[in-house]
């Protein structure tokens, strides 16, 4: 996959880039219903003979346009998202840096220098996609400022238990810790990215080593408590128990960002300054004050024992267990 940065305005000419079949959105998760409006680009650019691609934004629109948010987390930061997208077969991907003034495009400005303009033949995009200042521009509207220079295809609705797959609705289930439930909207266990660092090295004193990860990017993290997890490391795919917390039995105040610690099971290794990549798979509880550090310990085990029992029945066809068929 080619990927090009676009900046407002651009002075790319349209003979410069191959006709394409393009799906267009922001697309933070590349859930089911972004990996639905994909594919269907790249299988009409197939039977068109044209090139698939991909247009999405940068920054996110609401650091832009938003009032007080400045940096915004991400369930698939922009690296992570060009890895996915690429995964779907797709030809060329467009990052469009989203500044003001491009918020500022009417819908057929839009239109004319990011659709026409970029050389695309066809457009698809979900029934609630936007386009334009105020995004006033909608799937009803496009035809119409088209020009008659591109088709389109809307793809409809994907709704898991009546509620749409959506961004919103993912970040709401990290919000909660439902990590278990990601895997029915993403298609996939949700996924963060970080390096071993140094942690206060108390962990093996209590018998539980654990790995201390610093993200390597603006990844959402899942609300902060105890997880199943699965971490890869190079190629090695290895299972633990993760704890996303400010460690409360040893230290009385919130300092900075929560920690993230794994404990892989049967691990001995050095892995400082590895690339480390954690697998969510399923909450075990909440982070707890413990009165004693043998208290935490007995815990640890439990935590150790409920993650060991999930992953003795975990197949990875039927990956999402409720929490009920596990303890
Ligand atoms: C599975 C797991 C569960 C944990 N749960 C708690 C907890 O509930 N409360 C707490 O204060 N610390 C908890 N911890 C953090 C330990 O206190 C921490 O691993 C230990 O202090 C070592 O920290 P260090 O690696 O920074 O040296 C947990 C750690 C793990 C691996
Ligand atoms: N569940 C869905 N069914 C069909 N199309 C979808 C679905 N979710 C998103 N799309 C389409 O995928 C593209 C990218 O979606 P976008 O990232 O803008 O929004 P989203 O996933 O709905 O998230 P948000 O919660 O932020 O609105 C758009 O064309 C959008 O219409």
């Amino acid at each position: 996959m080619k990927t090009l940065f676009i900046s407002h305005p651009h002075h790319i000419k349209k003979e410069e880039l191959p006709p394409t079949v393009m799906a267009l959105g922001y697309f933070d998760g590349i859930h089911l219903g972004h990996q639905k409006v994909i594919r269907t680009a790249v299988k009409i650019a197939a039977e068109k003979g044209y090139k698939s691609a991909v247009m999405t934004f940068h920054p996110h629109p609401s650091v832009v346009l938003g009032k007080k948010e400045k940096h915004v987390r991400l369930i698939t930061p922009l690296k992570k998202k060009e890895q996915l997208i690429a995964e779907l077969g797709v030809d060329y991907l467009y990052i469009v840096e989203f500044t003001p003034s491009f918020a500022q495009l009417f819908p057929q400005e839009f239109v004319d220098q990011y659709i026409i303009g970029l050389h695309v033949k066809h457009v698809v995009a979900g029934f609630d996609f936007t386009y334009g200042r105020l995004g006033k521009g909608t799937m009803e509207t496009l035809p119409f400022h088209s020009r008659e220079q591109f088709t389109q295809t809307v793809i409809p609705k994907l709704s898991i238990d009546g509620e749409k797959i959506s961004s919103t609705y993912v970040r709401q289930l990290l919000k909660n810790g439902d990590v278990d439930q990601l895997p029915r909207l993403l298609g996939r266990f949700y996924e963060v990215e970080g390096t071993v660092v140094d942690g206060e090295r108390r962990g093996r004193t209590i018998g539980f080593p654990t790995a201390n990860i610093a993200l390597n990017d603006d990844y959402l993290l899942p609300a902060l408590g105890v997880y199943a997890v699965k971490v890869k490391l190079g190629s090695d795919v290895l299972q633990g128990v993760c704890n996303v917390g400010y460690k409360p039995t040893f230290h009385s105040t919130r300092e900075g960002l929560p920690s993230i610690e794994v404990h892989i099971f049967d691990f001995a290794k050095d892995i400082y300054g590895e690339t480390m990549t954690i697998e969510w798979h399923m909450r075990l509880r909440s982070e707890q004050k413990f009165a004693s550090v043998d208290e935490l310990i007995t815990q640890i085990q439990r935590d150790k024992e409920k993650a060991q029992a999930y992953f003795r029945n975990f197949t990875e066809n039927t990956c999402i267990l409720s929490q009920k068929e596990v303890f």
